[in-house]
């Protein structure tokens, strides 16, 4: 029986590896559950799931939940101690899937604990990237990425009982849907709005990721999660853009073999393989019908259009804080645009600006990610208060 623990539970990646929990109740307890705000939901999840602990991000939260839960032994907790101590409590696996910076502390504290750590929340890896990996290396942990294009990527890669290799590895090929805004000229993306930037073509996925792919920011983020899961540069990884999102990565061996991994786009599939890797499981997802697929197509991505992937390869290339620092101007930039103060295309220029006016640190310690973290959003919201209202 594997333990789990569940950061974001209540969102959509939470939804799917519940999902795959409760096909397997004899492989699999979910032990210990965190979220924000999400009251009903965590006590729909309580009730079904009966885990040892719940936290919710503050004492409200927590205490309306405990009153909707009143008749369950679950303890019900909040704040971002409590995640940390749950991700460290007994359980064999952390599925860390709280969106945004917030996630970093939690997954930090599972590495540290030595659990296996499912990765879905790319900002954490992004912004503390090269300590992060250092954490990994020094636990020993086996770290598994969920994001779909780096799961398949991992699945692409020669595997020893560690992990993937970069045996005889050429290149990376990151694909990418190309986002709802794909075909849309700059005159119309000027007022699109964050209901149209939300509806992905073929992902349902929470709303900052979502805006994140309209943005092109998510592969931004993701070219640098490449960089660290797999220890290469950018120069090292191609966004090859895929409208279908039915192939979810590849990778270029140097004898000139390409090797895909394709299958309907549904995050259970990654996440099961996540947790029983290396072995597979069902999942229930329906296997590829390529005559119903029919399609494939490739292009590469417009760099004009669609600036934050140029951003955050020339992050990676800053180094230090720089990864920080636009993280965190994106997750204001995208607060801001969810509800309405900036526009889309403002996104994209509000992430430029912070970068080029942040000073970039080297990263010693988690204390300067944390510094850049916040200088940076201060200077975002400064910066749409002043510029961009
Ligand atoms: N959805 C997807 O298919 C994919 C997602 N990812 C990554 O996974 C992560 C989660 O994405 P997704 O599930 O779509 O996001 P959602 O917005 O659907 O869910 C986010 C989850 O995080 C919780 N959360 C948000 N802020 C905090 C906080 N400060 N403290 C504790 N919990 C918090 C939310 O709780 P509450 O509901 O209470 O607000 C919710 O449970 C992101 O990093 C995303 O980039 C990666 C690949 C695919
Ligand atoms: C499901 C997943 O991993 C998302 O990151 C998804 O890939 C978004 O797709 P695009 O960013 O390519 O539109
Ligand atoms: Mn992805």
């Amino acid at each position: 029986m594997q333990k789990i623990c569940l950061l974001g539970a209540t969102g959509s990646i939470g939804r799917s590896t519940l999902d795959v929990i409760a096909q397997y109740p004899d492989q699999f307890e979910l032990v210990s559950v965190a979220a924000n705000a999400s009251v009903e939901r965590m006590a729909e999840i309580c009730r079904t799931f009966k885990p040892k602990r719940a936290v919710m991000g503050s004492a409200q939260a927590r205490d309306e939940l405990a009153a909707l839960c009143a008749d369950l032994d679950t303890q019900f907790e909040y704040g971002s101690a409590a995640m940390e101590s749950i991700a460290s409590d007994d359980c064999d696996q952390v599925m860390a899937a709280i969106m945004g910076f917030a996630g970093l502390r939690p997954t930090l504290a599972g590495i540290r604990a030595g659990k296996r750590v499912l990765l879905a929340n790319k900002e954490s890896l992004v912004t503390a990237g090269r300590l992060f990996m250092e954490e990994v290396a020094k636990h020993n942990v086996t770290l598994m990425p969920i994001d779909s294009e780096h799961n398949a990527i991992f699945q692409c890669l020669p595997q020893n009982e560690a992990g993937a290799t970069k045996r005889d590895v050429d290149k990376i090929l990151l694909t990418a849907s190309g986002g709802p805004f794909r075909t849309f000229s700059p005159e119309q993306m000027r007022s699109v709005t964050p209901a149209q930037a939300c509806a992905h073509p073929n992902w349902s996925m929470g709303q900052k990721i979502s805006v994140d792919s309209a943005s092109l920011m998510n592969k931004g983020l993701e070219l640098i999660e490449a960089c660290w899961l797999f220890d290469v540069t950018p120069a090292d990884v191609q966004v090859v853009v895929h409208p279908e999102s039915i192939v979810h990565s590849m990778v270029s061996f140097k004898d000139g073999s390409v090797i895909a991994q394709m299958g309907n786009p549904d995050m259970k599939i990654p996440i099961a393989y996540g947790m029983t890797w290396p072995a597979r499981i069902e999942t229930g997802v329906e296997a590829l019908d390529f005559f119903k697929v029919a399609q494939l197509n490739f292009e590469a991505p417009d760099l004009e259009r669609f600036p934050n992937l140029k951003l955050a390869s020339d992050a990676w290339y800053l180094g230090g804080t720089a990864m920080a620092c636009l993280n965190a101007a994106n997750e204001v930039a995208v607060d801001a645009f969810l509800k309405e103060q900036i526009s889309f295309l403002d996104i994209a220029r509000l992430n430029q600006r912070v970068l080029e006016r942040s000073e970039i640190k080297a990263v010693n310690d988690l204390e300067a990610v944390f510094a850049a973290d916040q200088a940076s959003r201060l200077l975002a919201q400064q910066l749409i208060a002043s510029e961009f209202a």
